[in-house]
């Protein structure tokens, strides 16, 4: 059941209590209440997401954040690698997190990122082999909203419909999609195509795959948290509550055992406490989970003692290796009247398309705003690789990302048509962090990403954006795009288009890392293979913040995968006659 005071709870003792109503959290919740015996709590800050209609909307993604209810509206430190720019960093507040805010991409990440987390925790349960059964568990693939022939859209080997949450191609097609295809063709080296990027090789141009359901999104809320979920009487849900920190009963002690978790729902003015029998599991996410282990004496002790937190546990990776995917949004003006703006300047089509939606369901607005991918390589024989090494994670990991949109996203300008191409660093060297500045935990934490701060990434994107250049000046776009928009048209030299990637480079929303995963043993990172936080018993992390290297990939399905393996590992902890 879903509560909204505290004071209506039950109980307040739970074997399970799971921090965070998230894309991870909800995961963790549904496959522990498989079991009768467990009760779990999901402790979740956001309210709820029914009837929030920026959130169910695919085609409003992008409205959803940043400056929203259903956002934590932070702002990153200034960038010195944006010319001191700070930007918005939104993530999910409300039930479903941010698979609740999110653009609804589904991108699995390669088979070389996968082995590498394998190779670098030592478990070979993080390999792409091993995971497959994971996203079998989460993928239920559903014909897109209009039944259109997919054939040739996608690879059918590499879908099922198993799982939980639905996952479709566009169920609307844009009046770009023939000339983006048509570019394959043309450029076939450079754009290869690419029938379908989940298959473990990410490299090329293809259609986008998204969590829509029949043309409603498809969240962690509305599917692992859905109808046929919900009402297990194992499972209890608590919203607009925020948890503050976890608290040991013995912090002397060599392995402190944290089983209790300090939550409000008044900012802190009232305090409660809520107890796990067998294991507290932190879903916050990359900014979130970090943040509440330093507001629990959990970090960098000399840190710590700065904000004037006591120390229980010195962790110093706790909040550090954050790799984020930075975002260029590239615009060009075009000879079409079959854009985005078409409805965005004509209020009587929007609300027609808004009446098609919410009567049949089918429409412009059944889709997300991106209609294709492509994750690109570098040349082998780029200069940059004669001073750096590749960060990717091998052959079938990308270096940048191009996402083709077609119109424009943000705040519209006052005249003109549009077709974006948002560049992308997939395989980032900069690195950031989640800090503490304060010891009031319902103060924001500092999130320092670090973008550009390694000149690789800083090359990479400036290769990324004449890669998008050189996109737009094949056969299939001649006389349609008229002219770029804004800045672009003055970044023409290498110089120009690296003072212009700085100038208005900003996120893609993927941070990872921040409670990174590392070996059984070693000495940094966060938690050991098993998910389990190094030191302390009680705490196990799942979310996005455990995976030690963004993927090439946006981050939600990555999650769902570590989110479903996981909830193995728990239960194989907890049910070991069971044999999971
Ligand atoms: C605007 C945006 C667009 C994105 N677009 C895409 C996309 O198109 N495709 C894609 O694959 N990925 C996308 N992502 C990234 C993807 O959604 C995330 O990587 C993924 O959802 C992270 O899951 P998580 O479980 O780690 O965290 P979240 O899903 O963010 O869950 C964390 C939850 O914990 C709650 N929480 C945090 N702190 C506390 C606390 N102290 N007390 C109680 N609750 C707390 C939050 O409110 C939230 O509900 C996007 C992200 C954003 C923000």
């Amino acid at each position: 059941a879903i509560y909204q005071n505290f004071s209506d709870l039950p109980t307040t003792h739970f074997d399970f209590v799971v921090v965070g109503g998230g894309t991870g959290g909800n995961v963790v919740a549904n496959r522990l209440t498989e079991h009768a015996n467990f009760s779990v709590l999901v402790i979740e800050a956001g309210g709820s997401n029914e009837g929030v209609l920026d959130t169910i909307v695919p085609f409003f993604g992008p409205i959803a954040s940043p400056g929203t209810p259903w956002d934590w509206n932070y702002t990153t430190t200034p960038q010195i690698g944006l010319n001191g720019r700070a930007v918005a960093f939104p993530r999910g507040r409300i039930l479903g997190g941010s698979s609740s805010i999110n653009y609804l991409i589904y991108t699995r990440g390669s088979r070389d990122d996968y082995d590498r987390y394998a190779r670098f925790s030592g478990d070979l349960g993080w390999s792409w082999d091993a995971i497959q059964p994971y996203i079998h568990k989460n993928e239920n693939w559903t014909q897109p909203a209009d039944g259109h022939n997919t054939t040739g859209q996608f690879n059918p080997l590499f879908h099922n419909s198993t799982g939980i949450t639905s996952v479709s191609l566009n169920g609307f097609p844009e009046c770009i999609d023939g000339r983006v295809i048509k570019t394959t063709q043309h450029l076939p080296d450079m754009f290869p195509f690419n029938l379908d990027m989940n298959s473990g090789n990410t490299v090329g141009l293809g259609w986008t795959q998204a969590t829509i359901n029949k043309g409603q999104r498809s969240s962690s809320a509305t599917s692992y948290l859905g109808p046929k979920f919900i009402d297990r009487p194992n499972l209890a849900v608590l919203l607009n509550t925020q948890v503050s920190r976890v608290i040991s009963t013995n912090s002397s002690a060599e392995f402190p055992v944290f089983l209790d978790v300090e939550l409000s729902q008044d900012n802190g003015r009232t305090l409660h406490v809520v107890t796990a029998s067998k294991e507290i599991i932190l879903s916050a996410g990359s900014v979130g989970t970090p943040y509440i282990l330093m507001n629990s004496g959990i970090g960098n002790c000399t840190e710590l003692a700065l904000a004037g937190v006591p120390c229980k546990l010195n962790l110093p990776s706790v909040g550090k290796n954050m790799s984020d995917h930075a975002l260029l949004v590239n615009s060009w003006f075009v000879n079409s009247n079959c854009t985005f703006e078409a409805a965005a300047r004509n209020a009587t089509l929007e609300q027609e398309e808004l009446q098609q939606w919410n009567t049949t369901e089918t429409g412009p607005l059944v889709a997300t705003v991106i209609d294709h991918l492509a994750f690109l390589r570098l040349p082998k024989n780029a200069s940059i690789f004669k001073r750096f090494p590749d960060p990717s994670a091998g052959p079938t990991s990308a270096h940048y990302e191009m996402a083709f949109a077609n119109g424009f996203i943000g705040p519209l300008p006052p005249n003109g048509s549009f077709l974006t191409i948002g560049t992308v660093i997939a395989s980032p060297a900069s690195r950031g962090s989640v800090g503490i500045n304060s010891r009031n935990p319902f103060d924001p934490p500092a999130i320092d990403p670090g973008y550009l701060t390694v000149e690789y990434d800083l090359f990479t994107m400036r290769e990324a954006v004449k890669a998008a250049k050189k996109f737009l000046a094949a056969k299939p776009w001649h006389g349609y795009v008229l002219r770029p928009f804004g800045a672009l048209a003055d970044a023409n030299s290498d110089a120009e288009v690296e003072a212009y990637v700085r100038n208005n480079t900003a996120t893609i929303y993927h941070p990872v890392g921040t409670s990174s995963m590392t070996m059984k043993g070693a000495d940094f990172g966060v938690v050991d293979p098993d998910l389990r936080v190094k030191g302390v018993h009680g705490l196990r992390i799942v979310d996005a913040s455990v995976i030690p290297f963004v993927p090439s990939a946006h981050t939600q399905a990555p999650t769902y995968i570590f989110a479903e393996r996981a909830s193995d590992l728990i239960k194989a902890d907890w049910l070991p006659w069971e044999g999971v």
